[in-house]
């Protein structure tokens, strides 16, 4: 027989990157109501400042980045929505935590709402990007600032993560954040 163990095994690792490659990746964007979410969005999508209402239940738009398709789920963030969160979070492959820097009464809640969803099961290991956005506004709370508060650090994280600076509005921090995201990602797989 020709074909040994090893060589099949490189037949196989190859069809699987290239399979990878032309195969969606899934990205999930949670964060408080109000947090700018749907702005990210539709900023990454068609680098435009679109005028938003509350999401009640979900959009999914694919984004285009380099040769991928990233299909990014945009959750409503209100607090009767969040238990709903959880149905989406099988086969995700990074996540975005969108906070509102400005908004320094509900850091705590957007803390614990963030370390709620991380310790579930299907999320463990999932590259974890959070925007510290509005950073555009009088008073945001910078990143580093954010990154204290959420003190991700320690065992409990045991994933890769990352504070980034944003403002939606500006189209700031965006790219650079999803750079990070996707290289996390593809250092996965
Ligand atoms: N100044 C400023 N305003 C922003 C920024 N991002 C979003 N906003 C505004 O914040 C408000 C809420 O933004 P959304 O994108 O609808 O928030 P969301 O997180 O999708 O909210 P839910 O759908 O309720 O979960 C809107 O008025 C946005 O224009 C930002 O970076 N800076
Ligand atoms: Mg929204």
């Amino acid at each position: 027989m020709g074909v040994t163990v090893s060589s099949l095994a490189s037949v196989f690792t190859s069809f699987l990157s290239a399979w990878k490659k032309s195969e969606d990746v899934r990205i999930l964007m949670l964060g408080l109501d109000s947090a700018g979410k749907t702005t990210v969005l539709y900023q990454l999508k068609l680098g435009e400042v679109v005028s938003t209402i509350p999401t009640i239940g979900f959009n999914v738009e694919t984004v285009e980045y380099e040769k991928l398709k990233l299909q990014v789920w945009d959750l409503g963030g209100q607090h009767s929505i969040r238990p709903y969160w959880r149905c989406y979070f099988p086969n995700t492959h990074g996540i975005i935590y969108v906070i509102d820097s400005s908004d320094k009464d509900r850091l705590e809640l957007a803390r614990s709402e963030l370390l709620t969803m991380l310790d579930e099961e299907e999320l463990k290991g999932v590259p974890l990007l959070v925007f510290a956005n509005k950073q555009d506004m009088d008073g945001a709370l910078g990143w580093v600032e954010i990154s204290d508060a959420l003190d991700l650090t320690g065992g409990r994280e045991a994933r890769p993560w990352k504070v980034q600076a944003s403002s939606a509005v500006k189209d700031e921090g965006l790219q650079e954040g999803l750079e990070w995201l996707m290289t996390e990602i593809q250092n996965k797989d």
